[in-house]
């Protein structure tokens, strides 16, 4: 079976569309956004269009398309969707692939079940990113306790936003779980600025290899 990698998030807006496009285009790869809650401004999806790098046809179309920029339980129930999460399964394809969850680990799908715990389903390993500005220690160190009490494996946690050293020693020095590596605020964000920063920041046979 191909490379299954699934980027989880300390929270939302942190930058995990934004590092997936990344990792999708350094593997050329596919990019699979699984329930996308928001579609008035460029969902997820798109933005991995425009960014990867990648051929037509990499980036898979969602399974929930929800209209409110919400949490997607709420967001459904506003649509009048029940989000059955038996229906978030994955094709074989003939290539490696990244799939975004939505906000932080614990985001409700429906009134039952959480990101958490489909992640825990698939045993699919996770990179974790998250932020390196101040409140990040809490929330990435809350995040990884999350994850080993249900067995996922991690692969690493993606450090996005400007070097905070002290900060992301801490973070690796508590947890016992290795950096690997770190994207940086890119200002222009193309297409060319992230793939150069992916392959300055990220060791790629780290994340491509084991779990
Ligand atoms: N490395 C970066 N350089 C510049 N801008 C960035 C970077 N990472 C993220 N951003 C910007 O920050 C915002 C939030 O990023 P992004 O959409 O990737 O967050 P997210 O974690 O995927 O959120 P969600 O939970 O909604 O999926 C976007 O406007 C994005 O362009
Ligand atoms: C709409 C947003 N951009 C994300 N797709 C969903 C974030 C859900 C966060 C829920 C929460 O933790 O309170
Ligand atoms: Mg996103």
């Amino acid at each position: 079976m191909t490379k299954r990698i699934v980027i989880a998030g300390t929270d939302t807006g942190i930058g995990k569309t934004v590092f997936s496009a990344g990792l999708a285009g350094l593997l050329d790869g596919f990019y699979w956004k699984p329930v996308q809650s928001g579609l008035d401004e460029e969902t997820d999806s798109e933005v991995v269009e425009r960014l990867a790098g990648l051929p037509t046809g990499r980036v898979l179309p969602e399974v929930y398309r929800l209209k409110e920029p919400l949490s997607p339980h709420r967001s459904a129930e506003l649509d009048g969707v029940a989000i059955d999460v038996a229906k978030l399964s994955l094709p074989d394809l003939p290539g490696p692939i990244v799939i975004e969850g939505a906000g932080g680990l614990m985001v409700p799908l429906n009134r039952q079940k959480k990101f958490i715990d489909i992640f825990a389903q698939w045993r699919m390993p996770v990179i974790l990113c998250a932020r390196t500005t101040l409140g990040t220690i809490n929330h990435t160190l809350l995040s990884i306790e999350a994850l080993r009490a249900r067995s996922i494996p991690l692969i690493g946690i993606a450090f996005i936003g400007d070097e905070v050293a002290d900060t992301q020693r801490t973070i690796v020095e508590f947890s016992g779980v290795r950096q690997l590596g770190r994207l940086p605020h890119l200002d222009p964000l193309t297409s060319g600025t992230l793939r150069e920063a992916m392959v300055a920041g990220f060791d790629l046979t780290a994340i491509a290899g084991g779990e």
